[in-house]
């Protein structure tokens, strides 16, 4: 299966457009998220709430995750076919342009549908997002440890990967959370599979995916990177990002990590909303 260059095209046939799952609510311009891995449409259940009066929520489960399928071929999962699965999902919904709220490898995607379709996209929101792993060797390396983790994941089963996932560094600041928070994610992410897991690492894993680094000056949407000031990694990343982009906003919010949406729903959301209201009156 070939693919476009990416320069507003991609050569892929929507193959998944009908399988995949869909929510749609709230009042206003459409604005389209994008979970995480091992996330869910139920990923949105805190922040849904102080969204749907300003935004038309429009949130899906990629392949692999929540009711979306996980076919066995590994190319369902590569970015180019998710941007034009979710193209023609736009076209479907007579959308001619979205904004676009990607957490994390939803984020990945997000830049990636950017990048293939900038006239779609009127405002871009990354949340602890990146655009992939700039050095041929650095994705070599990232795409070993994460065919390794997939096998590990379907040998070792669902429970075991999700409390593996849990632990990692990376979440760390997610030990402040209530309990009961904790609880929900770690339900959340048992409603997924093993196998889908595993596939969606092999397909679009940050090392699968080739760098986004050299298309980001031409990205000029307006732009807002999202990070939690805990998160060191990503706020490095995205500090670098905001260096390439145009036309960007960073805003790092306190007390939380890598899951903003999760750890500081309210200045999360405070800050979706007044960067989506400023692009609206912009346009007008
Ligand atoms: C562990 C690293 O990378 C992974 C961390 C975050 C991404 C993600 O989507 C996590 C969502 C969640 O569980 O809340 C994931 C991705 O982009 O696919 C990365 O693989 C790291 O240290 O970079």
């Amino acid at each position: 299966m070939s693919f476009g260059d990416n320069r507003g095209e991609a050569h892929a046939a929507p193959r998944y457009l009908h399988e995949l799952y869909v929510e749609q609510v709230g009042h206003g311009p459409p604005l389209l998220i994008l979970h995480g891995f091992t996330g869910s449409t139920a990923e949105w259940d805190e922040v849904a709430p102080l969204l749907m009066p300003h935004a038309t929520l429009l949130k899906v489960d990629l392949l692999g995750h929540g009711r979306s399928p996980a076919p066995v071929e590994l190319d369902a999962y590569r970015m180019e076919q998710a941007v034009t699965d979710l193209l023609a999902l736009l076209d479907r919904n007579r959308l001619e342009q979205v904004a676009l709220l990607g957490y994390s490898m939803g984020g990945r995607v997000a830049l990636h549908l950017a990048a293939a379709a900038p006239e779609r996209v009127t405002a871009l929101i990354l949340a602890s997002a990146s655009p992939g792993l700039a050095e041929a060797q650095e994705r070599a390396a990232r795409r070993a440890n994460d065919e390794a983790l997939a096998d590990r994941i379907e040998q070792q089963g669902l429970a075991w990967f999700v409390d593996y996932w849990a632990s990692i560094q990376l979440f760390a600041s997610q030990a402040q959370l209530p309990s009961a928070t904790r609880a929900a994610l770690r339900a959340r992410r048992l409603r997924g599979t093993a196998h889908g897991y595993a596939q969606s690492l092999r397909g679009m894993g940050t090392g699968h995916q080739r760098s986004l680094w050299q298309e980001l000056p031409r990205l000029t949407m307006p732009t807002l990177l999202i990070t939690g000031m805990l998160d060191q990694k990503f706020v490095a990343i995205n500090e670098q990002m905001a260096e390439a982009l145009p036309n960007v906003e960073h805003v790092r919010i306190a007390e939380a990590g890598h899951t903003v949406h999760l750890e500081q729903p309210q200045a999360f959301c405070e800050v979706v909303v007044r960067f989506l209201h400023q692009g609206r009156n912009k346009n007008h």
